[in-house]
């Protein structure tokens, strides 16, 4: 457009002139683009004013200030009605800034070939396009001086936010005025030519690059400055031809501001702008469309979560709880976007335990399993991490896996498996408990009966830790609880192994958590439904370190209470003797014997950490360089020397005064001769 300021020629002019521009600023009725004008003009004047010593210096600066203020707000606001949204403005005074850079550096922009630029005409097309639906035609133009009408130009096109990183805007909010600009006139008026034709130039000397690559990091550049500005941000707009939810379809200023938000938090949730972050196939890659790829760290990370919440289609959803253990394995596990397979009644007379119901490897054509009805009350989310977290799936233990304990062991073989092998045998007087208490020193293999319990009578076996269910799931405890028992029933002959028993199942004390109240009282409810319900074929065994803290009610359901003591002599030798089985190993009998010997007091799980200590003696005498190139049956074997290393930093785990306690607890409540 032209626009030409006129100096004022008189004071008295000059004068008539501030007072027609303060009718107009205050009326209230004209345009923003006329008031913008009238505040443009009394910037002038100001300066006017000051050059001919009618004003003071420090007054000229306060009213510099206070309408360079006011003109700016109305050119960079993009409300409709009160502000012009000039954002072309910007660049083309971004581009004259730069020549102002250096008195040597020539620019190759200019205020006419600026406008034969490819893109800034896809701009000027896309702003047209976009103020035709956001102004009405009346307010398209701007009465200048005389009443030359001018279109304005391609306002909207560019980006807004390169009006804060415009050196010229800079300055007008200081106390400088307009710099040194081809077309500016002496007293500061502004011209700025219409469109010549010019050789449009293939490269942009401003990056010596060519001008489609320089609109990338530039625009990119504005735009996210942009995001953080308090404006919507039409410069976006550059890039949204190729896109697929251009809004330069948009039909107004709802449209507008429902793709470009407002803050920056918002700017990276937009739809839009989200869809094209996730097109994006990682940084320094162009999309498709041309969308400039630059992504913050913040922006990374939106889409890494993205493609983390949202994998695609055929990736293996996470498991629940991003927990593998226990878990049957990949096929098994759904994720929380799978759909759930609710657990199906195992029939009778499976002697493999465990897994009940087929993986989803099985395929969509299979009929989906019959929903239990006893589980449709349940939480979908519980039965999934029951199922996966607490049914244990590892390999079956045998009784020979388990050394020593042999009363423990012919005892539970009697009460425990051969009743549930055979529920028609024992019945009535004979009829299996439906609890036992497994008590004594850490590491004796309390678990491994479990297990061992579980996989010998076929049952499913579920493993819990007591003060996993108080402290992980807390609130859900007591749900956690009748969850497990249901899905249990569903999956009979089964074995709820409930580790560390105690710390359910403590006597009550004053300072007792309400919420581990409601745990062990719907632990005692479920224990008993089980014990009463002659069908139901639930065997809780618990395991405790502690037997003295258990409560008086709850000990009196675990009626079999058998004491699972240190390994003796025979045991040790029975673990070291398996254990070395497996591996390279040139002990003689007599060391085994010492070993055994010196081995007084240590647990089962000291004697395997024994074990594992010493079978890295070999490897230790080897070189790291030999280490790094011999073959396994080059390792030599494990030898007694390695046993007597190993002894040096293995001690045993359990406190002789312990024993003192366990022997008397047996002694008192347990169940053993
Ligand atoms: N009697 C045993 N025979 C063979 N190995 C044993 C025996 N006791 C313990 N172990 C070894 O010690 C490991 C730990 O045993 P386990 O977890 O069963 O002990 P625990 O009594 O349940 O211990 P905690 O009370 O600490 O839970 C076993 O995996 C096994 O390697």
């Amino acid at each position: 457009r032209t626009c030409k300021m006129q100096a004022p020629s008189s004071r008295a002019v000059h004068l008539s002139e501030w007072q027609k521009n303060y009718f107009a600023v205050t009326s209230g009725t004209c345009t923003a683009a006329q008031k913008a004008e009238a505040y443009r003009a009394q910037v002038l004047r100001v300066q006017y004013a000051w050059a001919n010593s009618e004003i003071s210096q420090v007054c000229a600066s306060k009213l510099f200030k206070k309408y360079a203020e006011k003109y700016s707000a109305i050119i960079d606001s993009d409300n409709v009605e009160t502000g012009l949204n000039n954002y072309a403005e910007s660049v083309l005074t971004l581009a004259r800034a730069q020549q102002t850079d250096s008195d040597k550096w020539q620019s190759g922009l200019s205020m006419s070939n600026v406008f034969q630029m490819r893109c800034v005409q896809e701009m000027m097309r896309a702003g047209e396009k976009l103020r035709g639906s956001l102004l009405a035609p009346a307010d398209a133009s701007v009465v200048i001086h005389g009443g030359a009408v001018v279109p304005d130009p391609p306002k909207s096109s560019l980006c807004g936010g390169s009006r804060e990183s415009d050196p010229l805007t800079k300055a007008a909010h200081g106390t400088g005025w307009a710099p040194d600009v081809p077309g500016s006139g002496p007293s500061g008026s502004l011209s700025v030519q219409p469109p010549v034709a010019t050789n449009t130039p293939k490269t942009c000397p401003m990056f010596s690059a060519p001008f489609g690559d320089l609109a990338t990091p530039l625009f990119g550049h504005v735009r996210k400055e942009n995001s953080g500005a308090p404006k919507a941000s039409p410069g976006l707009s550059l890039f949204l031809p190729r896109q697929p939810r251009a809004p330069a379809g948009s039909e107004g200023p709802w449209d507008r501001s429902a793709f470009y938000s407002s803050g920056p938090a918002e700017a990276l949730s937009a739809p839009t702008l989200s869809e094209a972050l996730r097109k994006t196939e990682g940084n320094g890659h162009r999309e498709e469309g041309g969308l400039p790829t630059f992504k913050t760290a913040k922006e990374q990370l939106w889409v890494e979560q993205q493609k983390k919440h949202h994998p695609p289609a055929r990736a293996a959803a996470p498991s629940y709880g991003g927990s593998v253990k226990k878990s049957l394995g990949a096929s098994r596990s759904r994720g929380i976007f799978g759909k759930f397979v609710p657990p199906v009644p195992k029939p009778d007379g499976d002697a493999h335990g465990g897994v009940q119901y087929k993986p989803d490897s099985a395929g969509p054509a299979e009929p989906a399993p019959p929903v239990d009805e006893r589980l449709k009350s349940l939480e979908p989310k519980m039965i999934e991490l029951i199922m996966s977290e607490i049914m244990d799936h590892g390999p079956p233990v045998t009784w020979d896996d388990i050394a020593g304990v042999e009363f423990a062991k012919a005892t539970i073989k009697e009460i425990v498996v051969w009743p549930m092998l055979r529920p028609d045998i024992f019945t009535g007087l004979r009829g299996p408990p439906k609890g036992i208490l497994l008590f004594g020193p850490p590491g004796t293999g309390k678990t491994l009966i479990g297990k061992c319990i579980a996989s010998q009578s076929g049952a499913t076996f579920f493993s819990i830790s007591a003060s996993s269910l108080t402290s992980k799931w807390v609130g859900e405890g007591e749900k956690m609880v009748r969850a497990l028992f249901e899905v249990a029933r569903c999956q009979q002959p089964a074995v709820i192994f409930i580790d560390e028993i105690d710390s359910l199942l403590s006597q009550r004390a004053d300072g007792e958590h309400e919420s581990s109240r409601r745990i062990k009282t719907e632990f005692l409810v479920q224990l008993d439904g089980a014990t009463t319900s002659s069908e139901d074929r639930i065997l809780v065994v618990g395991a405790t370190n502690r037997p003295q803290e258990i409560d008086e009610a709850a000990r009196r359901r675990l009626v079999k209470r058998l004491y699972i003591p240190l390994p003796e002599a025979s045991a040790r030798k029975q673990i070291v003797t398996r254990l070395m089985s497996r591996e390279q190993c040139s002990l003689r009998e007599e060391e085994i014997e010492l070993v055994v010997q010196r081995s007084a007091g240590f647990s089962g799980a000291d004697m395997t950490q024994l074990c594992r200590e010493a079978s890295l003696g070999p490897i230790r005498s080897l070189q790291a360089t030999d280490i790094a190139t011999i073959t396994a049956d080059q390792v030599p074997p494990i030898a007694y020397v390695d046993f007597d290393n190993a002894f040096r930093t293995v001690r045993p785990s359990v406190a002789p005064t312990d024993l003192a306690l366990y022997e008397n607890w047996n002694r008192t409540f347990g169940c053993g001769k």
